[in-house]
């Protein structure tokens, strides 16, 4: 099936996409992209200097363009930023190129996992786990109109998540 040629790992900062993303691209032999990174690569800079420079307008703007140009390969697993389901030409991309996993898990969780970390702009704030609910309430709708699978990733290691992801996917069941 044409669809099942590419996996696209949607869902929230932490949930763990990028780095799922390398292990179940490893396992099927399909070459791993990842969004954030690439914009990095290409401009040269992180992703925290993007916003601070062309605000996070001017990220999205690039995240289109490299989503537009990523979902073209084949046999490839592409981890998207937590944002990317925001601009409907991306969910209507994902859609149409692959299939759309949405790897969840709860605000607490994805606190715990980049709470260390300050390359989310997003989360540089004061309460940073407010915003993840925030950003929660409105995109988990968003993350479920696109995706043909939902995994979680709550408490559990990536290799049986990648396992799970693996089997629904050679299954009958998309
Ligand atoms: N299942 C897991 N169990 C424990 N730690 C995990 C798990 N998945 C990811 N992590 C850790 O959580 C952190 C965030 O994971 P990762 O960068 O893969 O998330 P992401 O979904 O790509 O986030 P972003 O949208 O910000 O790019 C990493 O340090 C990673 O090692
Ligand atoms: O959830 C988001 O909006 C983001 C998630 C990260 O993957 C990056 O794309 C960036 O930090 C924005
Ligand atoms: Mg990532």
């Amino acid at each position: 099936m044409i669809r099942a040629q590419n996996i696209f790992l949607v869902g929230p900062m932490g949930a763990g996409k990028s780095t799922i993303g390398r292990q179940l691209a490893e396992v099927l032999s399909y070459e791993f992209k990842d969004s954030d990174q690439e914009i990095q690569r290409r401009t040269g800079v992180d992703i925290p200097t993007i916003f601070e420079f062309e605000g996070e307008a001017g990220f999205r703007d690039r995240e289109r363009q490299i989503l537009e140009e990523l979902i073209q390969g084949e046999r490839i697993v592409l981890a998207t930023g937590g944002g990317a389901v925001l601009r409907p030409e991306n969910r209507q991309d994902l859609t149409a190129r692959g299939v759309v996993v949405y790897l969840h898990c709860s605000p607490e969780q994805q606190y715990a996992r980049t709470a260390r970390d300050r390359s989310r702009p997003l989360l540089d704030t004061s309460d940073p786990l407010l915003r993840l609910r925030e950003l929660m309430a409105e995109r988990d709708p968003l993350y479920r109109q696109v995706a043909d699978l939902v995994v979680s990733t709550e408490r559990r290691g990536t290799a049986s998540v990648v396992k799970e992801i693996r089997r629904r996917i050679e299954s009958a069941e998309l």
